[in-house]
């Protein structure tokens, strides 16, 4: 269709779903109104159910290109590149996360021999972060509600340029400690509001691959951190101030983007500016008329204040209100779940997992562990492929599945290297007469899971001979405290090999294919979706609130798993931790499949409605009630753009 011609063209946009909202919304009127508006509702229905088919069967019988170039020019009109650069200037936030959560792991392989760091305060120092970011998420929701989702991204940025001053400039541990909670208040902050603030400037249709953007940069930042890890590991004098330091970059350019950048429109609605909001809205929708979704969010908020009232705290009002109430128990068990499944356990174990099959150079094993990141990232990109064609909740189900079978195969190699374990067969003698833990082990599996003790081995064709446990050198893991494998170069001349954290077994190769696997189901859907979904689930009064409150037990969750991990492999042994991790994930299987409805190119603003039955309908909401029905009139005629499908028409 020429450009002329497309300037004649009238789209009207129609949702079928808002009808049905207001019929059942003049039912439950029923008995105070009168029965003729809610049969005037029903005609209208009818109608327009019959409008779909003559349409669909005259579109199949003639209009194919028109419908197709309509469809073409609808989208590039919808679109403007503007919302793709507010997109990501935002996901920025995402890019802070990742790289600030990733970078500490090579920071603390530095700095631990720099500044004398015990284990407390290495612990102190990764978990500062998260319990900051836990913290500063939940308060997120407030700030948003009053200052804005714009303020609150230039507040996080500047909490990510603040922290990474004070980081890269530290001379000592309490003044890193200081950073990085610095760094956490801005994790957290960014990690709700971000999303939230793509998924108000999105139009429909491609909001859930926006905000899967977010989630592309956050494990894009622990990409770049692992890279930036495996360069500055050789600089041992000061390379963790570079690592810590250049997190400033991104984040001043966010900074700056974000001072010309707009505020959402749907919170300037809420705050009753109403013009800025409608030039910002339009800015956003290039071309297309705004009235209908301006009308549409306006009206929402109107609705919703007269439905819940104002009174009261937020978190109050939506526990008490049943749609809001039952979106934040999906939003938060999405959020829990994810955590629960054991990501970031993976991420962290992946180099010792990766030693267990066979690599034995520390230094290669950081590279490793860089293309362990990168496998989340790009399985991270076909999430943000297939968010509009799969929909969330096939997605999420479908990861998630994926994710429970891979942690078996993880745990089963676990189990199998364990069974398989070599037998130690001499205990040497502490040349300082202490009695070490160490040399009381009869099999590697227990040697590998005492931190202070390693095993020191030969190789005789491919079983492990003259193997001892002998304590692990306090300053580098890479050797022994005394004996045998005590000398790098010399035991590597010899023959000796040193195993810490891990035993070498036939079986080691089931872990790394249960590790690839799980970063390849897990990374496009359960990474992603608990940040997408829950960015569009509550309604606008709610949202800051519910996004807080999910992203905040995410953190918690986080903490929780990442604090108990060395433990339970202590008390459970690595695969007794790993089927309870698949045993949990298989606990947020069931979740998802009875409580995630669909939310796939619906508007913010009739995702409510979905919430507005029982919890748990197996994802039946989506069938019938909630179908979304998007029409375009060409000249007249009416042509059915999408049912429930908006892959097809980027
Ligand atoms: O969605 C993200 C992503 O999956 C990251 O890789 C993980 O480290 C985060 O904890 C999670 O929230």
């Amino acid at each position: 269709m020429s450009r002329k011609a497309s300037d004649h063209v009238e789209y009207t946009l129609r949702s079928l779903s808002n009808l049905m909202g207001e019929k059942r919304r003049r039912q439950a009127e029923g008995s105070a109104g009168s029965s003729a508006a809610a049969a005037a509702a029903a005609a209208g229905e009818r109608s327009l159910i019959a409008a779909e088919s003559c349409s669909s069967l005259n579109s199949a019988a003639s209009g194919g290109d028109l419908e197709r170039a309509a469809r073409r020019q609808f989208q590039q009109d919808e679109t403007p590149g503007f919302v793709y650069v507010v997109s990501v200037f935002s996901a920025l936030g995402g890019f802070l996360f990742g790289y600030d959560t990733g970078v500490v792991s090579g920071v603390l392989l530095l700095l631990k021999r720099e500044l004398n760091l015990d284990s407390l305060w290495q612990e102190l120092i990764v978990s500062s972060t998260v319990g900051a970011a836990a913290l500063s998420a939940l308060a997120g929701g407030v700030l948003n509600g009053l200052c804005g989702r714009r303020p609150c991204i230039l507040l996080a940025s500047g909490l990510f340029i603040a922290g990474a001053g004070v980081l890269a400039a530290a001379r000592d541990k309490e003044t890193l400690l200081g950073g990085r909670v610095v760094v956490g208040l801005g994790i957290g902050i960014a990690s709700m509001t971000v999303p939230v603030y793509i998924a108000e400037v999105a139009p429909p249709h491609l909001r859930g691959r926006l905000v899967t953007i977010n989630t592309l940069f956050i494990t894009g930042g622990q990409f770049f951190a692992s890279v930036v890890d495996g360069i500055f590991s050789y600089l041992a004098k000061d390379g963790w101030r570079y690592m810590l330091g250049l997190s400033a970059v991104p984040a001043v350019i966010q900074f700056f983007g974000f001072l010309f950048l707009p505020e959402s429109p749907r919170w300037l609605i809420q705050k009753g500016q109403t013009q800025r909001a409608r030039r910002i809205l339009s800015q956003m929708r290039g071309n297309q008329a705004i009235d209908e979704e301006y009308d549409s969010i306006k009206n929402n908020i109107e609705e919703e204040e007269k439905e819940v009232g104002a009174a009261g705290p937020v978190i109050c009002r939506m526990l008490t209100y049943p749609p809001t109430r039952r979106a934040l128990i999906v939003g938060c068990g999405l959020q829990m779940f994810q955590q629960l499944s054991g990501i970031n356990t993976i991420m962290y174990y992946s180099a010792t997992i990766l030693q267990m099959s066979g690599v034995e150079d520390d230094r290669l094993a950081i590279w490793l562990a860089a293309l362990t990141a990168f496998i989340n990232f790009i399985f991270t990109l076909v999430g943000v492929w297939l968010v509009e064609r799969m929909g969330r909740r096939k997605l999420t189900l479908g990861s998630l599945a994926g994710t429970v079978v891979a942690i078996l195969i993880l745990a089963l190699g676990f189990l199998l290297s364990a069974q398989a374990s070599p037998r130690i067969t001499l205990t040497p003698s502490d040349p300082s007469h202490q009695n070490s833990t160490c040399t009381k082990y009869s099999y590697c599996h227990g040697c590998m899971l005492d931190p202070d003790c390693g095993l020191c081995y030969k190789f005789n064709k491919s079983s492990v001979v003259e193997s001892s446990c002998v304590p692990v050198d306090k300053d580098s893991t890479t050797k022994a405290a005394w004996g045998r494998c005590s000398n790098e170069t010399a035991f590597k001349k010899e023959g000796l090999f040193w195993a810490y954290n891990f035993c070498p077994t036939p079986y080691s190769w089931t872990a790394l294919l249960g590790l690839i696997l799980y970063l390849v189901f897990f990374a496009p859907g359960m990474g992603p979706m608990p940040w997408t979904v829950n960015s569009e689930i509550y309604p606008l009064w709610a949202r800051s609130t519910g996004n807080a409150c999910s992203s905040g037990v995410n953190w918690v969750f986080n903490v929780l798993v990442s604090l108990t991990f060395l433990h339970m492999a202590e008390y459970l042994t690595y695969y007794g931790a790993f089927f309870l991790y698949a045993g949990l994930a298989a606990l947020g299987l069931v979740f998802i499949y009875g409580c995630l409805p669909e939310t796939k190119g619906k508007k913010l603003e009739e995702i409510e409605s979905l919430f507005e039955n029982r919890l748990c309908t197996c994802g039946m909401s989506d069938s019938d009630e909630g179908r979304y029905i998007e029409y375009i009139r060409v000249k007249g005629s009416n042509y059915h753009l999408s049912d429930n499908d908006a892959s097809d028409v980027e």
